[in-house]
């Protein structure tokens, strides 16, 4: 009886702190249901994972993965590793790489109905382990316990705890998994759709920035003077064109017109209530082009502080104009090709690839069946975009189209000083007509914008040529300068006259209406030194 008794109270004691137990377990399932649905990103639905799942089982880590859009892999969504997972050598591939479903893991949890236990010895003793599941194994891994996360009868993803010791995942802590997947899975799908909006907030803030530039941009083919041969048959090739969905390629020296005739290009397109996106491949090193075309994730790199979408990403849908391709490192013309070709791209630290339907307009003023031979600019690339070249011709050869251009300016630059509209002198014309214009329509449009503003009547009679040229003509009849001797004699003359300072206000590259990296490279090609400048 004493036996029984004392059986009985073991028993009852037993039952008590079982009851307890659950109690303690409903109480803190109850607050993951009340806290679960205030999870507004990943930091917060991990931490949730941690924090309140750890009080219930013991794990090491855990993981959610999702299925990718082609429904044949997956990646990492989520993870908490723990320091011996991410020191593993390949611990980087873990979370960045995406994995084929039908790996003999992943689709086993996605076929079962509940909460899935793999021994890990046991897989890799079989020889046939997928590498996510070695690197886990490597990493001191035991035991998984996987689970599918569906949402509105989808299946996203897989839910995984892992622990370093094997029975961990016991009949408890497996009902205890099954009982709260539906609302880890709903969190998930909550921080997904958050992201979604957070990128597309950041979407629209560009979009915001590139509208402001792009309505100060809104050029069309009447925008573009020319009334000579060579100009009539560019717009016989852009009316060709335009409308196609083509890549053009639009060659022509440094201001002859190339970005007004992407844009021109844009405007007349079926893509025109898009963005056109420029890219200056000049403008930038070659590590910070790649993430401005490609985009970067939070901590890719040092000092990729937020998240960035690239170019590419902005101008879906619409345009990106590659300006100054030919300046584009010969590395990054590969991942540029793949993009193309793909029509997909990947951030920089992104975690698979994104589609993209974009339409590319490249520019150049380099040579580039020249800089293919000497290896400086991908054979591949060049014919995947000489699919439609243009070429402008420079100013020195389409002399006609001056006076049209010449008025042009001068109208707009009198309106602009909020003057009567002014005329230029007969003489000063020819002037303008006799001038080689190394830097072209631009140099052109900058020489107009000044006289405008230094005559004082309303005609121009004095035209600021540069004074090497002047002197040129009178002095030397019988010698014909080369053009390279003409424009190398012009920038050193202008550079003097700037005391050698090449950008910022007043400089040369302001003078001469040039970008600063044109100039730069026409003075690195012309060999100008600084004891030029001494001279
Ligand atoms: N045919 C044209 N009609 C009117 N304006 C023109 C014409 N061609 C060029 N311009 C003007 O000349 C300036 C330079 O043109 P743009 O920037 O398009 O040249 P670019 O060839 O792209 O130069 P770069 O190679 O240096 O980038 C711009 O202000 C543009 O509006």
């Amino acid at each position: 009886m004493a036996k029984s008794t004392h059986k009985t109270t073991t028993h009852t004691s037993d039952d008590q702190d079982a009851l307890e137990k659950k109690i303690r377990q409903q109480e803190i399932l109850l607050s993951l249901s009340a806290e679960i649905i205030r999870i507004k990103n990943k930091p917060g639905l991990m931490a949730m994972i941690r924090e309140t799942l750890g009080q219930l089982f013991s794990f090491s880590h855990a993981i959610v993965t999702l299925i990718c859009e082609d429904r044949k892999h997956w990646k990492t969504f989520l993870v908490d590793s723990d320091s011996t997972t991410r020191q593993h050598k390949q611990y980087n591939d873990l979370i960045t790489h995406t994995y084929p479903i039908q790996d003999g893991i992943y689709n086993k949890v996605l076929e079962a109905e509940g909460c899935v236990v793999f021994d890990l010895d046991e897989l890799v003793a079989r020889g046939n382990a997928p590498s996510h599941i070695i690197i886990q194994h490597e990493a001191g891994i035991k035991e998984i316990a996987a689970i599918t996360l569906v949402c509105d009868n989808i299946q996203l993803g897989v839910l995984s705890f892992y622990a370093k010791t094997h029975g961990a995942f016991t009949k408890d802590a497996r009902d205890i998994i099954e009982q709260i997947v539906g609302q880890v899975s709903l969190a998930v799908a909550n921080v997904q759709q958050m992201e979604e909006i957070n990128r597309y907030k950041q979407q629209l803030e560009e979009e915001n920035h590139y509208f402001r530039e792009a309505s100060a941009t809104g050029y069309t083919y009447s925008d573009i003077i020319g009334t000579g041969e060579a100009m009539q048959k560019m717009f016989h090739l852009l009316g060709q064109v335009a409308y196609a969905n083509s890549t053009v390629l639009i060659l022509g020296e440094t201001g002859t017109g190339k970005e007004l005739v992407a844009r021109a290009i844009h405007n007349s397109s079926p893509r025109k209530d898009k963005l056109m996106v420029k890219v200056n491949c000049a403008a930038m090193p070659a590590s910070l082009i790649e993430s401005e075309l490609f985009g970067h994730e939070k901590g890719s790199f040092t000092g990729a502080t937020e998240r960035r979408i690239g170019k590419f990403e902005l101008a879906n849908k619409g345009t990106l104009f590659l300006d100054e391709i030919g300046e584009m490192p010969v590395d990054l013309q590969v991942k540029l090709l793949r993009a193309i070709q793909e029509k997909e791209i990947e951030r920089i630290g992104g975690r698979g690839p994104i589609k993209v339907d974009v339409r590319i307009i490249a520019a150049t003023n380099r040579n580039l069946k020249k800089e293919v031979a000497e290896g400086r600019f991908r054979e591949d690339l060049f014919y995947r975009l000489n699919v439609f070249p243009i070429t402008l011709p420079p100013l020195r050869e389409r002399r006609e189209d001056i006076p049209a251009l010449a008025n042009h300016f001068i109208g707009k630059y009198s309106r602009n000083a909020g003057r009567k509209e002014m005329s230029i002198s007969s003489k000063a014309m020819k002037e303008l007509m006799s001038y080689d214009w190394p830097g072209n329509v631009r140099e052109l449009e900058h020489l107009l914008e000044r006289s405008v503003l230094l005559t004082s009547g309303n005609v121009i009679k004095e035209i600021d040529l540069p004074v090497i040229y002047k002197n040129t003509v009178k002095e030397e009849k019988d010698y014909t300068k080369t053009l390279a001797e003409m424009e190398r004699e012009y920038i050193v003359e202008v550079l003097k006259r700037c005391n050698g300072k090449v950008f910022g206000p007043g400089g040369a590259a302001e003078v001469l209406g040039l970008r600063v990296s044109t100039l730069n490279s026409r003075i690195k090609k012309l060999g100008i030194k600084k004891e030029t400048l001494i001279s």
